[in-house]
């Protein structure tokens, strides 16, 4: 299986890169296709971002020499998988968990076996999968999204009126550093994360979806008064270093899955930007 590997960058670097190298470095692109799994592998947080499109035939996760080097990709690793598709199932160590859209599973440390699976095949399941390393082992655990934490923000006065739900969360799940929910707009509100704010203490990485074809989000990173922006499309996830802010405006509404490793689990741990210091 083939990885795609992402090296981590000083912000001083970043800020000389011009928009191919932006996206080459920070945004995953190709995450969904029917059939595979695609993995990338980040040197920042050493997340293992992925999609995982089963058709006909289930498709298996699969660990690799050069990165993982475990046997098993979950030797030394825990996984948060997100289904974003049809109805599918995930069986972790031949024990079936039917995800039904929106749903997620927590899958622990020491596990040996990943397989994913679609119902329907002409409406396949899509597994994002956000990965960590783990040095704990803790109870494999379905968290449907009728279940996650709500926490509506935001108003439509300022275009970020959304619903953070959060489902890989110490109130609902034990993991060792792996934090994860979703974050729904509301019609006709195209703002997330503004005010933006950073955590140097943990990194993040957000995969945007929902979005029709013809849609963009225009994510924002960089320090805060030397920002970036790279367009996104329906299916691609955005990198986002300690240095660098996490924010987006759509042309039009969406949702997103935010992960996090680090430090700590913390998810209100956050230092705000100040408006008057972006730039
Ligand atoms: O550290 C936390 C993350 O950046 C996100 O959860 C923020 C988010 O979903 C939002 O404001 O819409
Ligand atoms: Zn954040």
């Amino acid at each position: 299986m083939m990885i795609d590997v992402r090296h981590v960058h000083h912000q001083d670097a970043a800020k000389g890169f011009d928009t191919a190298a932006l996206r080459r470095n920070y945004l995953v692109e190709r995450l969904f296709e029917p059939g595979k799994v695609l993995l990338t592998y980040s040197h920042v947080e050493r997340f293992v971002i992925g999609g995982a499109t089963p058709a006909s035939v289930p498709l298996k996760l699969e660990s690799d020499k050069a990165t993982i080097g475990s046997p098993n990709f979950l030797d030394r690793r825990e996984l948060g998988v997100f289904n974003i598709g049809g109805a599918g199932t995930v069986s972790v160590d031949g024990v079936a968990h039917p995800l039904g859209h929106r749903d997620a599973l927590y899958v622990p440390m020491g596990t040996r076996e990943v397989v994913f699976a679609s119902d329907d095949p002409d409406a396949p399941a899509r597994f994002y999968l956000l990965s960590t390393p783990a040095h704990a082992r803790y109870e494999t655990k379905v968290v449907r999204i009728a279940e996650a934490k709500r926490m509506p923000l935001g108003d439509t006065a300022t275009a970020n009126k959304r619903t953070i739900y959060q489902m890989i969360h110490p109130d609902v799940v034990t993991s060792c550093q792996l934090v994860m929910g979703m974050t729904q707009l509301d019609e006709g509100n195209v703002w997330n994360t503004m005010p933006c704010h950073v955590h140097d203490r943990r990194s993040e990485v957000y995969l945007y979806f929902d979005l029709p074809a013809d849609a963009r989000v225009i994510h924002l990173m960089g320090e805060p008064d030397e920002t970036r922006h790279v367009v996104v499309a329906d299916g691609q996830a955005v990198i986002s270093p300690p240095w660098s802010i996490h924010s987006g405006c759509g042309t039009r509404a969406y949702t997103f899955i935010w992960g996090m490793g680090g430090d700590n689990i913390d998810y209100t741990d956050m230092d705000m930007v100040p408006m008057g210091e972006l730039k």
